[in-house]
């Protein structure tokens, strides 16, 4: 597993973290009545002023986190801390606010009414500035029902920064949305991320975490399998792909090499994600009678599928 670095001693004494998770676990019930554990054991710390990307498959576990990390559920084993303090806490006094994906909108209100609505729930915040802040000042007289899916969003934000947080916690913030209304949206939490607010975003879109985070921390079936930098993962991730026309027997005896990450058959081709593509190279050309071999760089994307081991058969896949 890829691990982000550690901070000096002296600092921790003063600066409690953001986020705290200590082996944190949260068990549902399947439907076939079987307990099993959506959480499984995370431990993560997040330190003030980070941009961190919590990245997943499809039921790997970040909702569930986050529900956890905003006190909205409580974990079966171990424990969360936000700045030291019990999640609810340190959300009731407006330290930490969330973006979720949906709900918590009136319809019919104006985007400015809905601001100086939930407003008037946060003594000293200023309305005007968060509407500007959020990239919502031409948008003050337009009904919710009549704003699109991105300025949506830019309204939940908006809503979130009325008290102020230092920690802004954000579930698939964009999902659903076009590119151009992803990359308006991204810019403006950027922007306000760049005034210290630590921020912490679930997302699907390794491309998001890639432009966005400081941080990646990717988990699979309720574990972290990778924390670092974009950098660290990137490098840590980066390896090639090496394909070629191979019978099936070889090509499943190589599946078993070390040097294989995964393999998979595509448009009657096999493709090897390795670790050393110099060496697997070596072996198909001087041990095997594989033809048209190819060799290519492997995208962060494909890294992602590795590491949350979805391509890990040999299997017929697109052609
Ligand atoms: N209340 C619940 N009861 C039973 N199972 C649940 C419950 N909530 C979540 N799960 C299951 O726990 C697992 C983790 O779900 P979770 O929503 O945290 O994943 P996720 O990473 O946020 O996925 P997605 O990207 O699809 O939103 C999934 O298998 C999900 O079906």
């Amino acid at each position: 597993m890829i691990t982000a670095r550690s901070r000096p001693v002296s600092e921790e004494v003063t600066s409690p973290d953001a986020v705290r998770l200590s082996s944190v676990v949260k068990r549902f019930t399947d439907a076939k009545g079987e307990r099993f554990s959506a959480v499984d054991g995370i431990d993560l710390r997040i330190r003030r002023g980070e941009i961190v990307a919590f990245l997943g498959p499809n039921g790997a576990g970040k909702t569930t986190t986050i529900d956890m990390l905003l006190g909205l559920t409580r974990p079966d084993e171990g424990s969360v801390e936000l700045f030291g303090r019990e999640p609810q806490q340190a959300v009731r006094s407006g330290q930490v606010a969330a973006v979720l994906q949906t709900g918590g909108l009136l319809p019919d209100l104006t985007v400015e009414a809905t601001v100086r609505m939930l407003g008037s729930l946060h003594p000293g915040s200023d309305a005007d500035a968060v509407l500007v802040r959020a990239g919502l000042d031409g948008l003050r007289g337009r009904r919710v029902v009549e704003c699109s899916g991105g300025e949506q969003q830019r309204l939940r934000f908006a809503l979130a920064l009325l008290s102020g947080p230092e920690l802004l916690v954000l579930d698939e913030p964009t999902a659903g949305m076009d590119v151009v209304a992803r990359r308006d949206f991204w810019a403006t939490v950027r922007e306000d991320a760049g005034r210290g607010m630590t921020v912490m975003f679930a997302t699907h879109y390794m491309e998001e975490a890639d432009r966005f985070a400081d941080r990646v921390v990717m988990i699979d079936r309720g574990r972290v399998v990778a924390d670092g930098s974009v950098s660290e993962v990137r490098s840590a991730l980066s390896g090639r792909t090496v394909s070629a026309r191979i019978d099936e027997p070889t090509a499943t005896a190589l599946a078993q090499s070390p040097l294989v990450r995964s393999c998979a058959l595509r448009g009657g081709r096999y493709h090897f994600d390795t670790t050393d593509s110099d060496a697997l190279l070596r072996l198909l050309v001087e041990r095997t009678s594989a033809a048209e071999i190819e060799v290519t760089p492997r995208s962060l994307e494909e890294a992602f599928m590795t590491i949350t081991h979805q391509s890990r058969t040999v299997e017929e896949g697109t052609r």
